[in-house]
């Protein structure tokens, strides 16, 4: 469980000044939850995660993960951006066996074939990362942190340099992967749709401080069946067929107004 609460953050500037980035923020995640981050340029979602990270620390407020203050970087928490951050000099299978060293699960390593299989790339093993496309460095990324079996994942906005069918791809093979151990996830996109598509909830926030408007709690009927052993294609058309869902369509032109109305103020 992750909670904040009444959580700020004002970064001082170069030339002297702060930006409050954020102000107030009070949020739980619950274990196993996916919970979508959403709102206009600047609004703080990429700070939100670097708390949650533990890259900074807040100007106010608390944070706790799993009953414990957070105090910094852990192996509890794995960090996907949007840009893939994989090792140059080794190959997709000794990326992913990295994070078992790191976490002291190297006995698990046959965990990492299923994941790489779970993201379509078990041919990709011994191929290092420039001979990858985009979407396939990220899928590797995804499959490296989530090898390392993390109770909680922070995606930041993970897909946005991708093609829509890539995207689409990576989203199925994400809630695959999810359904394999159930982590929590934070989850940063600029994508309504892909926020009501993944997220059991959705944190719309408002900028000029950052601040959360409104969350959107989506109602199971309106969530991806999913499980490891469904097929990626099925989870793809499952989704495909969910985003013209009318109750879908209805939420994400409620949060789309809610959100230009904000920046338009
Ligand atoms: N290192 C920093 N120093 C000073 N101000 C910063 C720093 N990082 C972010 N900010 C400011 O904090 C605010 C929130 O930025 P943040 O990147 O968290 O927003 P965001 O919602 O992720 O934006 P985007 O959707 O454009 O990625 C912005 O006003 C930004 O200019």
């Amino acid at each position: 469980m992750i909670t904040l609460k009444n959580v700020g953050e004002v970064y001082r500037t170069q030339n002297g000044g702060e930006v409050e980035a954020l102000r107030d923020i009070s949020l739980d995640v619950a274990d196993g939850e996916i919970v979508c981050l959403v709102g206009p340029s600047g609004c703080g979602k990429s700070t939100l995660l670097r708390l949650l990270a533990g890259y900074l620390a807040p100007t106010s407020g608390s944070l706790e993960v799993d009953g414990a203050s957070l105090r910094g970087p852990g192996t509890d928490r794995g960090v996907v951006f949007q840009q893939p951050t994989l090792f140059p000099w080794y190959t997709v299978g000794q990326n992913i066996r990295l994070s078992y060293r790191y976490s002291g699960m190297a006995e698990k390593a046959d965990r990492a074939d299923e994941l790489l299989g779970l993201v379509g790339l078990s041919e990709a093993v011994d191929r290092y990362p420039h001979e990858l496309s985009g979407g396939m460095q990220q899928r590797v990324q995804i499959a490296r942190v989530l090898a390392a079996g993390p109770e909680h994942v922070l995606m930041d906005e993970p897909f946005g340099a991708l093609d829509p069918f890539t995207r689409e791809q990576l989203q199925a093979e994400l809630l695959r992967v999810w359904a394999t151990s159930f982590p929590s996830i934070v989850f940063v996109t600029h994508s309504v749709e892909e926020a009501l598509l993944l997220g059991h909830r959705v944190v719309v926030m408002a900028a000029g401080p950052g601040r959360v408007l409104e969350v959107v709690d989506v109602p199971e009927s309106l969530r991806v069946d999913v499980s490891s052993d469904v097929p990626r294609e099925t989870i793809q058309a499952r989704l495909r067929d969910l985003s013209t869902n009318p109750d879908v369509v209805t939420l994400r032109r409620q949060v789309s107004e809610l959100i230009s109305s904000v920046s338009r103020a």
